[in-house]
């Protein structure tokens, strides 16, 4: 990171930044204590108003593999294939882990996308938090609560992969040209695991534009 914050960051045994070019990623594993990731999990997963949108590509329906919800400021709204994603108010939970993730990342956050992996078979394509109302570089801090997933990235122009176990109560922090170089995702499993949630903290900087998450 070339920002002093993310240097002394760094300092600390428990930061860890992830070897790739063209990219600021760290990864801070037990971020939150376990018991405390489990708390949140079952919280979240019994008070957040989760659905399972449809969405059209290329003229098809189809239903996103897992489950997710959009809360925020009451601006921050968020277009995501065709869907409207009016944020809905803050809860007290993910308002407290907000201000967390913001003194974990020296970032200013306004919205979170939760999205609920209930099985293996739930996943998310490869993509790249790239819409234009993230702004450039936009710094993002992902939060995971449950099962480990395997969290893939691939460059964009030469193709390399790097893969990070995203363990439970872990915080990944993606800043810089991470979006403009790199693609994510995450693929289904057949291991019979359990659920995982992961909190994507977001900054909006305009109103509205479009995404492509699949
Ligand atoms: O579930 C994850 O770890 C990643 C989610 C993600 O990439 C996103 O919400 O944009
Ligand atoms: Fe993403």
């Amino acid at each position: 990171m070339q920002s002093s914050f993310f240097d002394q960051q760094l300092d600390s045994p428990s930061v860890y930044r992830l070897p790739m070019h063209d990219a600021e990623v760290i990864y801070i594993p037990n971020w939150l204590a376990a018991e405390k990731a489990t708390q949140y999990y079952h919280k979240l997963a019994e008070s957040l108003v989760w659905r399972q949108d449809t969405i059209r590509l290329y003229g098809k329906e189809h239903l996103i593999p897992r489950q997710q919800c959009w809360y925020g400021d009451s601006g921050a709204v968020y277009q995501y294939s065709g869907l409207d994603l009016t944020p809905l108010p803050w809860t007290e939970e993910l308002q407290a882990l907000k201000q967390a993730c913001e003194s974990a990342s020296d970032a200013q956050f306004n919205s979170v996308l939760a999205n609920w992996y209930q099985h293996g078979q739930h996943s998310m394509g490869m993509h790249s938090d790239d819409e234009p109302e993230l702004g450039a570089q936009p710094t993002i801090a992902s939060l995971s609560l449950g099962a480990e997933r395997n969290f893939i990235f691939k460059h964009k122009r030469d193709k390399t992969r790097h893969s990070v176990l995203l363990e439970h109560g872990s915080l990944l922090i993606m800043a810089g040209m991470t979006q403009d170089h790199w693609q994510h995702g995450l693929n289904k499993t057949v291991k019979p695991i359990g659920g995982r949630i992961n909190l994507t903290f977001r900054q909006i900087v305009h109103d509205h534009s479009t995404t492509n998450h699949r």
